[in-house]
């Protein structure tokens, strides 16, 4: 049919653009990024003009730039150092001044001993005019120790400081925003940007030197005839060029490949990864894993070596070039001499000078180049601090109510970012009374944790309200929305610290407390941390020399030690007793019932469904949608409800049915004492 072959027609020459693409940017997909990762890992740099434009810059609008980036390089190092930063660039203008001065000496001595005279007398004239050189190469070393001395802690403090800046950034940005590709995009590139910061602040100082040494060998060029001068500066342009283009394809390539050298790296590290150890042995991983890192290392390969091709050949043009424009240079200062425009002792000098000039251009050049790639890096970095501003986690915001008697989702919907608007909930709305226990139940995926996670304020609704007694969560502040909670997380993390800070590090606002630590320990059945080969102190992980390695069940244990450290108003307990033994699990449950007998609120997540009969409240969602509420009374008795379903499932399983005895009377309501 006409219509198919056209699309046909549509689909191949799509297939052939893509192609072309993919041999332009060096290379395809990988059989090992598609069975791996499911497609290719290489950015299509095209998502962002502006950022092309980043890295085409020509010669002359580099140049317009530099005063830019020398002002970013200072800034930050006034910033991290003010004395230093002073003292570096006072070293390195003595230093180009007495460059000068030496090339002007060199002029003079050559000038007494080419002169007229006995040699004697020529000898005893030069003695004074070397002594003045030595004086002057003297007093340069000095500089050039001093701005050592002073560029060298300058440096790390700079790194330093932008490294905080980023990280600040990157814990201060809501969820939302790390979920997003673009943003963690920037995010992965921008940690480059501390130690491009360092490296800029090094290369600046270099520029500051290189450009003073310039300044000093062309001034002895004008001295000596002003037409050398032009000279200089063409022999430098073709390795200006080659590094320029060079440094284009080296920032490009970096973008395109982050994603693929961070997925070859992290093949090589599940190798290495105690957690995955026993699988990767008796399931036979390794092999696997070793021939796909070695795929993707090749393809990495295959781009350095036509980074490698490109550089040669650009660099080969470049000598070419360079040694054209030299030798017209040395055949006109030939020419001077001959025609008698210059002396012998002026020639001597000026060779001096053009080799000083040309060295210290081909290091600014490059130097300039490394600013300019560095900044590339830096801005990215500047960019994540700009970008992340509208991403933070406001600070401030309106007041909660102190004594809240309920959190009301209304008509809450809600998708994760980049999920392309699939909701995860749909138009839930439920309450969520204080001092009670509430129970989330439903099946995999019906989206109890993401409701947890909105409730906590991880994420905000994209339809609905959530209300703490008429408050609306939307605009109250964030800080004391999850101060209000402590979390026992399905996936809580491992901190790979020490077991007391693992326990401590849910309320940092003060120094870990021993007498807390043991009422959460005591609390959660953490029984084993004074047996371990330092006790609390003992490292939990076993990357470390010295770490210990728990088993699922006590690090679940000290997960759930930690949000009872925290002593949150709510309690959020997600699946607690899944690695848990059936004598842990029934003393997790006799905890949770003990505290809520307190009047301390639970928002219960479990599969368990024993476990949820004494809840006072259970929510039951289904695909996304609340479905059923009430008690566990009024849900077992009602005949074909969900939750009375899932409980027969499971209570067929153990050969009981749902007795009405099994399931408690309603607790009267009441806030925590
Ligand atoms: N960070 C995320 N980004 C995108 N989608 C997510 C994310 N977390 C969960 N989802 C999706 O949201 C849906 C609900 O997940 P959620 O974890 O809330 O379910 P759950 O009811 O807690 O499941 P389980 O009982 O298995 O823990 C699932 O389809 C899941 O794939």
């Amino acid at each position: 049919m006409p219509g198919e072959e056209a699309s046909g027609r549509e689909r191949r020459k799509r297939n052939g653009r893509e192609r072309e693409r993919e041999e332009a940017d060096g290379g395809s997909t990988s059989a090992s990024e598609r069975l791996l990762f499911g497609g290719r890992l290489v950015y299509d740099t095209s998502w962002a003009a502006h950022e092309r434009s980043r890295y085409a810059l020509p010669l002359r609008t580099m140049a317009a730039t530099l005063p830019r980036l020398m002002a970013m390089a200072v800034r930050m190092s006034w910033q991290a150092d003010r004395r230093a930063t002073l003292a570096v660039a006072l070293a390195e203008t003595g230093r180009g001044a007495t460059q000068a001065v030496g090339l002007l000496g060199i002029n003079a001595l050559l000038t007494v001993l080419l002169g007229g005279g006995g040699l004697e007398g020529r000898l005893r004239a030069a003695l004074p005019v070397v002594l003045f050189v030595a004086g002057a190469a003297a007093a340069g070393a000095l500089c050039s120790a001093a701005s050592t001395r002073f560029a060298g802690p300058l440096e790390p403090r700079v790194e330093r400081l932008a490294r905080e800046m980023y990280l600040e950034r990157a814990y201060r940005v809501e969820m939302a925003a790390m979920e997003d590709e673009e943003f963690h995009r920037l995010l992965q590139s921008a940690q480059f940007g501390a130690d491009s910061a360092r490296r800029m602040v090094g290369h600046c100082v270099a520029v500051i030197s290189g450009l003073l040494s310039l300044v000093a060998a062309g001034g002895v060029l004008a001295v000596l005839h002003p037409v050398l001068l032009p000279m200089l500066v063409v022999m430098v342009v073709p390795s200006a060029w080659a590094s320029l283009t060079v440094a284009r394809r080296r920032y490009r390539s970096f973008h395109r490949w982050l994603q693929h050298v961070r997925a070859s790296t992290m093949l090589s590290m599940l190798l290495t990864d105690t957690d995955a150890a026993a699988e990767v042995r008796v399931h036979g991983v390794g092999p696997f894993l070793l021939e796909h890192f070695r795929g993707m290392s090749l393809a990495a390969e295959e781009e350095q070596t036509r980074l490698a091709r490109l550089a040669a050949r650009a660099g080969l043009l470049a000598s070419a070039l360079t040694g054209m424009v030299g030798l017209a240079t040395y055949s006109l200062l030939a020419w001077l001499l001959w025609s008698g425009a210059m002396a012998l002792a002026g020639a001597g000098a000026a060779v001096m000078a053009i080799r000083t000039g040309t060295g210290a251009l081909d290091g600014l050049i490059r130097r300039i180049n490394y600013l300019h790639e560095e900044s590339l890096h830096v801005a990215d970095l500047q960019r994540l601090l700009r970008e992340s501003d509208d991403r933070q986690i406001p600070a401030g915001g309106r007041r909660l109510p102190d004594r809240v008697r309920e959190i009301r989702l209304e008509n809450v919907s809600f998708a994760y970012p980049g999920s392309e608007g699939t909701p995860v909930l749909r138009d839930v709305s439920l309450t969520v009374p204080l001092g009670r226990v509430v129970a989330l139940v439903g099946e995999n995926g019906s989206g109890k944790t993401t409701l947890v996670k909105l409730l906590c304020g991880l994420y905000a609704p994209v339809r609905g309200r959530i209300l703490w007694d008429g408050t609306d969560a939307a605009g109250a502040d964030r800080q004391a929305v999850f101060g209000r909670f402590a979390v026992v997380a399905q996936d809580h993390f491992r901190w790979p610290m020490t077991a007391r800070v693992n326990v401590a590090i849910s309320d940092t606002s003060a120094p870990p407390c021993d007498r807390r630590l043991a009422a959460a320990a005591e609390h959660a059945g953490v029984d084993f941390a004074e047996g371990l080969p330092r006790g609390w102190d003992t490292l939990l992980s076993r990357t470390f020399k010295g770490g210990h390695q728990l088993s699922g069940g006590q690090w679940q244990r000290l997960g759930i030690a930690r949000a009872r450290y925290r002593d949150g108003e709510i309690l959020v307990v997600d699946e607690p007793t899944a690695a848990l033994d059936a004598k842990a699990e029934e003393r997790v449950f006799r905890q949770i019932r003990r505290l809520a007998d307190a009047g301390q609120t639970i928002v219960l997540i479990t599969h368990r469904m024993a476990s949820v009969r004494h809840a006072d409240l259970i929510h039951v969602l289904h695909e996304g949608e609340l479905v059923e509420s009430g008690s566990p009374a009024e849900l077992l008795a009602r005949p074909g409800g969900r939750f009375r379903e899932l409980y027969e499932l499971q209570a067929a399983a153990f050969g009981r049915g749902p007795a009405a005895a099994d399931v408690p009377e309603p607790r009267p309501a009441g806030g925590r004492p």
